[in-house]
């Protein structure tokens, strides 16, 4: 959270990472932010980094996945541009939660969101996502990713990406949302492993990317709202314009 705190910039936009408890929400933020997989307790509330992505701000907010704190979450989304809805590959119940749990909290949630799905611990189900270590970053995180790549370590995968494209489709249904108009499915869904950094940063940074313009389109509407004190008055002043 270093960057946060450094100096109080206004975020431009907000992105929310939402899901179950334990899918690896923190760690994923972890090991974007911090580039390390590091040990974390259960998120209590929620907590927000502030990354700076060219000339804007953006806040990631990491929210509780825990039942208690779930009267949160649409709190959270208020006016966001995008959602990142997580589930853990090997937890199928995780995959069924997104929907059942947690899909309505985005009603708070820009009109135009972006959505996002992501299947974390590809580590566990997938060898390559266990070898990865992108970078060569967190070299002493390499040591452990590396010893565990024995195929014997591997879990059954319980969601695959046919799921998460599905799902991809039914968000879309239930926002309302023309299939066609919005970002297809197969560049939507992502599968992750905060342990080894599989695919965190082309997650993260494709949301980046694809959030500037719903800055623009704020920033444009503000501009546009804006009423010039200086600039003379063209028309007659109507009754509803006058306070008098
Ligand atoms: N193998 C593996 N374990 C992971 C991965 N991501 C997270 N974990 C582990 O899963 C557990 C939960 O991770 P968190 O990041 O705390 O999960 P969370 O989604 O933030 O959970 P809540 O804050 O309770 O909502 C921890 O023991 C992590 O070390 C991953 O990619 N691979
Ligand atoms: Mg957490």
């Amino acid at each position: 959270m270093a960057e946060s705190t450094k100096k109080l910039k206004k975020p431009d936009v907000k992105i929310v990472l939402l899901g179950d408890m334990n899918v690896g929400k923190t760690s994923l933020l972890h090991r974007y932010t911090e580039r390390k997989f590091k040990d974390t307790v259960s998120t209590v509330g929620g907590a927000f980094f502030l990354k700076q992505w060219g000339p804007y701000n953006i806040s990631i907010w990491d929210t509780a996945g825990r039942e208690q704190f779930h009267g949160l979450g649409s709190m959270y989304c208020r006016g966001a541009a995008a959602v990142i809805l997580t589930y853990d590959t090997t937890s199928w119940q995780s995959y069924v939660e997104l929907e059942d749990r947690f899909l309505s909290l985005t009603d708070t949630a820009n009109a135009d969101c972006i959505f996002a799905i992501v299947g974390n611990k590809a580590d566990l189900t997938d060898s390559h996502a266990q070898a990865s270590n992108p970078e060569g970053e967190g070299q002493e995180e390499a040591e452990p990713a590396r010893l565990s790549l024995s195929s014997s370590s591997l879990q059954r995968k319980q969601v695959n990406r046919e799921d998460a494209i599905a799902l991809y489709g039914r968000v879309l249904h239930y926002k309302g949302l023309d299939e066609k108009a919005c970002l297809p499915a197969e560049s939507m869904c992502f599968e992750t492993s905060a342990k080894t950094g599989y695919n965190v940063d082309v997650l993260f940074e494709t949301m980046f990317d694809l959030v500037v313009p719903s800055i623009l389109k704020k920033r444009n509407e503000g501009e546009n709202s804006t009423v010039d004190l200086e600039a003379p008055s063209t028309g007659k002043r109507t009754k509803a314009g006058c306070c008098a």
